[in-house]
């Protein structure tokens, strides 16, 4: 058996250099077993480069990134690390089922379990239709069933509820939750405030470095603020502010 981690995940030191350019700068943190730990950030601050760094299919510069207690894109962690991208990766010309049962096959994993995925994300109702006739919101949760019939110990999601109604988005977030109840560690990028707010932990990245790496409640304690979105403005406004002598 496996032994357990009681971090998932660990970033050190981590620098990475894009187009000649510094994309993340001596980035840090650890994230626990079990738990939803939101990343957060405007576009261009980094989320989609330290993702692609945790499932190890980015070229870092220095630094460590370690997952299960093996180093980020080490082959022992191919099935056991699920990383939904920005734009859905699925095949257009199969139908829903057939998408989810071809990466069930791919993991040894039964029909039944593809199924299983395939209604988790609310698309039981429309299995056989073809993935090139589906909104971009459908096609995103395909890409998601496909990673959830893994069913990897590690779920590394870029924005996955981008353009979905406010209920879908709603029954998703439940789902992760229950995920990482049953011990799945859940990193979710998102730009949404309220999505923060659902999380056990926040990243918050801005220009490539990590500003803030705390749990929602004591993010707002800390900066005396009514709501997330004006704590971070809090806590980007105090980064830009001269240090007093
Ligand atoms: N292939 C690439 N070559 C050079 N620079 C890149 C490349 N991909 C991204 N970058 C740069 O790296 C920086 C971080 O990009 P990244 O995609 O990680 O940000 P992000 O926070 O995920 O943005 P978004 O929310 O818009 O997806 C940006 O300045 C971007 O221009």
């Amino acid at each position: 058996m496996d032994k357990p981690h009681e971090h998932a995940i660990a970033v050190d030191d981590l620098v990475v250099n894009r187009g000649g350019k510094c994309v993340l700068d001596s980035v840090g943190f650890t994230v626990a077993a079990g738990s939803v730990t939101g990343l957060l950030g405007p576009s261009g601050s980094g989320k989609t480069t330290l993702l692609r760094s945790i499932v190890g299919v980015q070229k870092i510069t220095s630094g460590t990134v370690t997952v299960l207690g093996t180093p980020a894109g080490s082959p022992a962690l191919r099935s056991k690390v699920g990383y939904v991208t920005q734009s859905p990766s699925v095949y257009g010309d199969l139908t829903i089922r057939q998408n989810v049962r071809y990466f069930a096959v791919n993991y040894g994993v039964s029909r039944n379990a593809a199924d299983e995925a395939v209604r988790a994300v609310g698309l039981g109702d429309i299995a056989n239709q073809m993935v090139n006739s589906l909104s971009g919101g459908q096609q995103a949760r395909v890409s998601l069933a496909c990673a959830l019939v893994a069913n990897p110990a590690v779920l590394v999601l870029d924005e996955p509820t981008v353009g979905l109604d406010p209920v879908l988005r709603r029954d998703l977030w439940q789902q992760f939750h229950a995920l990482a109840a049953a011990g799945t560690t859940l990193l979710i990028s998102s730009h949404v405030m309220d999505e923060a707010e659902r999380c056990e932990r926040l990243l918050l990245l801005r220009e490539g470095r990590l500003l803030a790496d705390d749990a929602p409640a004591s993010l707002l304690h800390a900066t005396g603020a009514p709501n997330l979105e004006e704590a971070f403005l809090r806590l980007i406004l105090n980064q830009l502010q001269p240090a007093k002598s």
